[in-house]
């Protein structure tokens, strides 16, 4: 199959590279030739180190290498694409003129999917004179290592789409879960009913950090703490995330006190060296304010 991909940043190179080892051409275009460069180099990076760990060969890195081309042309990228995949900042007015502008340069039938992480697929998809063929890929960072991706169905995309989405996911060996265009979608939305709701217990004193962490680490198998979670992503877009499902789903994500505070000190977690825990060159080293010391 041959698949477009538009924005080379941290997400749209590993998504190009998942795609070439799955054995798809791939075209990367970004809108500066630097961005394109940065883009294959970090994709080239991800290869040396897999065939570092052996996960992968030297054969087949240099055959992934192959299926992939730069380019910042997007008429010349999007033309014969089977699959469009857009991974542009996250700006509603910025995809709704991506998605027209490929719709011009593109067949048809090409699926035009968007990677958002929290806008609404059914939106960008209204800029689309078809646009039955849009639909959500939402993969996770970084996307050669996580497995998930969310197949984000928006109220236009019909059966077919939807089916193409699957089939593409599988091929190339992510698991998938389908859900409805809504806020936050399932995983955002779960993610962060757990992280504000540990942050409002370390607020109520119910129990340190560390222990709330260990608690789901231990107890509930969590691979992560829901507060070492939130220093990982940063505070500042988790309460950017928070305050946008408060305000289509509700007061249940109004944003706790400390969690705002934090972001107007600049505390934004494991980037900034504090959040709800003190961070050492990237080493979690303690945890933060009345809880401060060892943990
Ligand atoms: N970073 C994450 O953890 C993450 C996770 C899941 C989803 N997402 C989503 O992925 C998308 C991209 O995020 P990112 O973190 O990769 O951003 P990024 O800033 O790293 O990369 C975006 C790239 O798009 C390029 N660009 C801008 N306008 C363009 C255009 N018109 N055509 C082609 N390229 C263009 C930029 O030059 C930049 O290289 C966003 O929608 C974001 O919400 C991000």
């Amino acid at each position: 199959m041959q698949i477009a991909v538009l924005g080379a940043g941290s997400m749209g190179h590993g998504i190009a590279q998942v795609s070439a080892m799955a054995g798809h051409d791939v075209v990367l275009r970004d809108i500066e030739e630097e961005f394109v460069e940065d883009g294959l180099e970090g994709i080239r990076a991800n290869l040396r180190g897999g065939v570092d760990r052996d996960k992968i060969s030297a054969d087949e890195m240099e055959a992934t290498l192959e299926r992939i081309e730069g380019t910042t042309d997007l008429t010349g990228a999007v033309a014969d694409a089977d699959l469009v995949v857009e991974a542009v900042p996250e700006d509603m007015d910025l995809k709704q003129e991506v998605f027209a502008d490929v719709e011009e340069a593109t067949g048809e039938d090409t699926i035009i999917a968007s990677n958002t992480s929290s806008l609404s697929v059914t939106e960008m998809a209204s800029a689309l004179e078809h646009p039955e063929r849009a639909v959500g890929l939402h993969f996770f960072n970084p996307p050669h290592i996580m497995d998930l991706v969310e197949i984000v169905v928006a109220e236009q995309t019909d059966d077919r789409t939807e089916e193409f989405a699957v089939d593409y996911v599988r091929g190339i060996e992510k698991e998938d879960v389908v859900v409805r265009d809504t806020a936050g979608f399932a995983t955002s939305r779960l993610g962060l009913a757990l992280g504000l709701e540990a942050i409002r217990m370390v607020e109520q004193g119910v129990a340190s950090p560390a222990d709330i962490d260990e608690g789901m680490e231990i107890g509930y198998g969590h691979p992560m703490g829901p507060l070492e979670l939130t220093d990982h992503v940063g505070l500042d877009v988790r309460l950017h995330i928070a305050e946008h499902l408060r305000e289509e789903l509700g007061e249940r994500f109004k944003p706790p006190q400390s969690l705002r505070r934090k972001v107007r000190a600049g505390n934004l977690g494991k980037k900034t060296g504090e959040g709800y825990y003190v961070w050492e060159d990237g080493e979690r080293v303690g945890m933060s304010g009345e809880w401060g010391g060892d943990e």
